[in-house]
């Protein structure tokens, strides 16, 4: 039987009179590789802060290996075996690609043996990559840092934040196979959230759909692109044929 990861309850987030998230449940097992998506605004980013110590939740828990966690602090989350990266990557933009990835193994309390900082670095094929300086890498190499950062605290549950955001749609390939690997490698659970949805239905084991703060759907990636709810929400009243026919395609494919 697969142990639980991450379970949410009843989770609901409220910013003034605005619910980003509202009563929320889901499951995810060790070992789960799921994908969330949804519109603009549905609350990705904010269910992203609630399971990671950003965010308070306004209302329900969060069990994290079968403690409950809402509440506490990243670090605390950290501690716990959780690592995620941002929608706009949290590297330090002066320091080189090794003194970020040696931060962030201080940060997760690993000390900065050399091997081990090597290794996470060569696993994110950074390696010829060490004595660059962040800020000036391209896009795709920031979100690989991102990646490595992450991975440097040593999790058991990786939360990505659209680190698709802005690659080219060879590079977003290569980031879901690297995902792929990192997770098979570490034997990671790994919850992504991603505006690529093509991609991540060809990555992931589970797709949970997000919209209004609520969850419209959660299911396998054939189920997903399959639900009627999926494809109307996704359409909105508003789009034009040839947009429908775009999203139709992305969504199912
Ligand atoms: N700190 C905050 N204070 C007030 N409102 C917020 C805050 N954070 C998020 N919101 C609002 O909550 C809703 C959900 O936002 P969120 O960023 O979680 O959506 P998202 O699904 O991640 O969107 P996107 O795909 O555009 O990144 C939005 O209406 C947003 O404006």
């Amino acid at each position: 039987m697969s142990t639980s990861m991450l379970s949410v309850r009843g989770l609901g987030m409220q910013f003034g009179g605005l619910k980003a998230l509202s009563d929320v449940t889901m499951e995810v097992a060790t070992g789960e590789f799921v994908g969330v998506i949804g519109p603009n605004g549905a609350g990705k980013t904010t269910f992203f802060h609630a399971i990671s110590g950003v965010h308070v939740p306004t209302s329900g828990t969060v069990r994290i290996r079968g403690q409950e966690m809402q509440g506490n602090s990243p670090d605390a989350f950290c501690r716990a075996g959780v690592a995620r990266t941002f929608q706009t990557p949290r590297i330090f933009g002066d320091m080189t690609v090794l003194e970020n990835v040696r931060f962030a193994f201080m940060f997760g309390n690993r000390g900065g043996d050399a091997a081990l900082v090597d290794k996470v670095i060569e696993e994110t094929h950074l390696s010829g990559l060490r004595g660059e300086t962040a800020g000036e890498l391209p896009p795709a190499r920031q979100r690989q840092l991102e990646i490595a950062m992450a991975l440097a605290t040593a999790p058991r549950l990786l939360l990505l934040d659209e680190v698709a955001a802005g690659l080219t749609e060879g590079e977003v390939e290569d980031v879901a196979r690297l995902i792929r690997r990192l997770r098979d490698t570490y034997g990671l659970t790994v919850v992504w959230i991603e505006h690529a949805v093509r991609t991540l239905m060809k990555t992931v084991d589970r797709v949970a759909v997000l919209n209004f703060g609520q969850l419209l759907a959660d299911g396998t990636p054939a189920q997903i692109a399959a639900d009627p709810k999926v494809i109307s929400a996704y359409l909105g009243d508003e789009v034009d044929d040839a947009d429908k026919a775009d999203k139709v395609d992305e969504v199912s494919q």
